[in-house]
């Protein structure tokens, strides 16, 4: 069993630094697009989605991100806000920008996801709205790798795991990498690189390790031969996710192990990733064994993707367990 060492004297268990935008999520099942009548409003975006899960598990959370200075950007904060998420880190933008918006259809596969991001407020964020001793009230911070697309949320990011690693808090790369933010993969991987050697865990699917890999390992699919690679620096653990495959987890210390996946009818694929990152976040900061923390992530996944949104479908602790007792894991 692995424990990750983690700084136990802070205020927050966890800061997410990325996007919180709007999901609109189609109100008919198994409907394309064309043909939906029309769509209920969540908050969604992938950091967002994180934090809700770490929040709803019982953790202390923090966010740094960005909004529009309109109703969406409102609407975004006060659904934060009612669910104990702090936000002195959430800034808002006044520039012209707009809050994230994601269109998405609810079919188990196949499953159109269309996400508005031109000018989007997120990316507006300045390393100077970074605030080092906020980062260092927390025992984690956890970085969504598209804030790192474009600047100035770019040099936001990358000033904020320094602060984190001057300040002893864990640093979680989360990669949610989403191929249209980015001029060409070789961009993405040279910024990735950065990101991956700042970071304490490293969390991405194989496509998402395959661009990291754009330069320097062009081709390869082996997970062992990745795991290898982004072991360095500060890295301690990666974890390469596959859907319905579960999970794959590797050491520093040369331990590596795999999860399954809880089945269960799935309803929608996306929410699984930061479903599975907020399980797992919950349970380190909590002082749980990276085995469990990756075993709670599944699970928090599999329930998310049997609902029928991102945030509201997280799971609360005493529904995380209760799913785990009664669940059969396949490997
Ligand atoms: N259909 C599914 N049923 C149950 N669990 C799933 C399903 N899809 C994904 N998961 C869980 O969610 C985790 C993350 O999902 P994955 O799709 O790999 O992430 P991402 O959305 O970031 O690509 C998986 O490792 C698995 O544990
Ligand atoms: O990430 C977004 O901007 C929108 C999300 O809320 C969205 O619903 C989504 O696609 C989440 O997917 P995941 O990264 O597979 O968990």
């Amino acid at each position: 069993m692995t424990k990750i060492a983690l700084q136990q004297d802070r205020k927050l268990d966890a800061i997410v630094l990325g996007r919180a935008g709007v999901d609109l999520y189609a109100r008919e099942s198994n409907t394309d697009m064309a043909d939906i009548s029309g769509f209920n409003k969540f908050v969604g975006g992938s950091a967002a989605n994180i934090a809700v899960a770490v929040s709803k598990l019982g953790g202390k959370v923090g966010f740094i991100g960005c909004v529009a200075d309109d109703a969406f950007g409102g609407y975004v904060k006060q659904y934060m806000s009612g669910q104990g998420i702090n936000l002195d880190g959430m800034m808002t933008d006044n520039s012209g920008s707009r809050t994230s918006v994601a269109f998405t259809e609810m079919k188990p596969s196949d499953c159109t996801v269309l996400i508005y991001r031109n000018k989007a407020s997120d990316l507006t964020i300045k390393p100077e709205q970074v605030d080092p001793e906020y980062i260092a009230s927390s025992k984690v911070l956890v970085v969504t790798g598209t804030a790192l697309s474009e600047s100035p949320s770019r040099e936001a990011t990358l000033i904020a795991m320094e602060h984190a690693r001057r300040s002893n808090t864990l640093v979680v790369l989360d990669v949610d990498y989403r191929p249209y933010s980015w001029r060409t993969d070789v961009d993405a991987s040279i910024y990735y690189g950065i990101a991956a050697g700042l970071s304490d865990i490293v969390i991405g699917n194989r496509e998402e390790f395959d661009m990291m890999e754009t330069v320097l390992a062009p081709g390869n699919k082996d997970d062992d031969a990745t795991a290898e690679r982004f072991l360095r620096a500060n890295t301690q653990v990666v974890v390469i996710k596959a859907g319905e495959f579960g999970s794959k987890v590797y050491c520093r210390d040369g331990h590596k192990f795999q999860q399954g996946i809880f089945r269960v009818e799935v309803q929608k694929p996306f929410g699984s990733g930061d479903s599975f990152a907020g399980g797992l976040i919950w349970t380190l900061v909590n002082g749980g064994e990276l085995e469990d923390g990756v075993k709670h992530g599944s699970a928090a996944a599999a329930i998310n993707v049997s609902g029928n949104s991102c945030t509201e479908a997280m799971p609360t602790k005493e529904q995380l367990f209760d799913f785990i007792e009664t669940r059969e894991q396949s490997l």
